[in-house]
């Protein structure tokens, strides 16, 4: 059973806004996925469905096999979110938020447990929300979203606000949450972050899903699995390196090159060609496809001028 079935999910704003257009997306059990998109792209929006905060205008959710609309309590009971734009009571402490999360889900877990997991100390427990900083809010947020230890975790934006400790524990407590079996769907921006823990990446635009695959996947896909960067004295005028077998652009900046590589032994041949040639090579420095290169291929294909986007 997948632990996310979205399918022809469409959310309409009054007669012409789409937040979210004819989405289909699965999400298995037990994978930490990614759910990427710019500003306004129809993130909230899906997950506020999958929530049933929001009706759709048409289309279906499911979650963890429960209908998101007319089984919604049953998801609430089996779901850890931490939203976006979550508010604390400023005159409850950190652990009356705890204690009034574990009452609300009727579970058992021990406040002091999970102040431990997100990185709370005994002295931050016993004071009012109202005081806490962004970050310390934002940890006490993640541990009302763990109470009842739940199959999935809808996590809205997790690292707003923290510092690098903080990122590093928002990343552990993911991972340990898909090894013990549970599912992780991981909204963000950061995407250096999605890239850290995710198994696979749902890219939306324009509330329509335009690439879902792993990270290595997309590279493929897009072909720019890699670029190689040669500093050379000179530019070489006697040689072509868009010639190469399998080098899909070439860029040259002042005494830099770089060369886009679809298959990883271009990347020497790239090399092999400047040696050979009338240029020194100087310096040079191999890197795989970040993903933020395969977001800005796939959001705004037109802006790299690269190839069209496979769909
Ligand atoms: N209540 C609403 N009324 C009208 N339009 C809305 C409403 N909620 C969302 N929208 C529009 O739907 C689109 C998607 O918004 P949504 O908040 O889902 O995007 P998002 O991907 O979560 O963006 P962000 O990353 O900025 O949070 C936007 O164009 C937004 O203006």
């Amino acid at each position: 059973m997948a632990a996310i079935e979205v399918e022809g999910l469409t959310k309409r704003y009054g007669h012409d806004v789409y937040a979210v257009d004819d989405l289909d997306l699965t999400v298995e059990a037990g994978e930490v996925f990614g759910f990427l998109g710019p500003n306004g792209a129809g993130k909230s929006t899906t997950i506020d469905v999958l929530l049933d905060y929001v009706r759709p205008t048409a289309g279906t959710a499911t979650v963890l096999g429960y209908d998101a609309q007319s089984e919604a309590d049953a998801v609430h009971d089996r779901v850890g979110v931490l939203p976006d734009g979550y508010s604390l009571y400023d005159r409850l402490t950190g652990r009356e938020h705890l204690q009034y999360a574990i009452e609300l889900k009727g579970a058992d877990d021990d406040p002091d447990d999970l102040l431990r997991r997100v990185g709370l100390d005994s002295t931050a427990a016993e004071r009012r929300a109202g005081g806490y900083s962004k970050g310390m809010s934002q940890r006490l947020a993640l541990g009302m979203a763990l109470v009842g230890d739940p199959e999935l975790l809808i996590l809205d934006e997790p690292s707003s606000g923290l510092d690098p400790d903080g990122i590093r524990d928002i990343r552990e407590i993911t991972r340990d949450h898909a090894a013990a079996g549970g599912t992780v769907f991981f909204s963000s921006h950061v995407l250096s972050q999605v890239e850290a823990v995710c198994d696979r990446v749902g890219i939306l635009s324009r509330g329509r899903l335009v690439a879902t695959d792993t990270i290595d996947g997309l590279r493929d896909a897009l072909g720019t699995g890699a670029t190689v960067t040669v500093t050379v004295d000179a530019p070489p005028a006697d040689v072509d390196l868009r010639s190469i077998d399998g080098v899909s652009a070439v860029a040259v900046d002042g005494n830099e090159i770089t060369a886009t590589c679809t298959v990883p032994a271009a990347k020497l041949r790239v090399l092999d060609a400047i040696r050979e040639s009338e240029s020194e090579l100087l310096d040079f420095e191999a890197r795989q496809a970040s993903l933020e290169d395969l977001f800005r291929a796939y959001v705004h294909p037109e802006a790299d001028g690269a190839t069209e986007v496979p769909r």
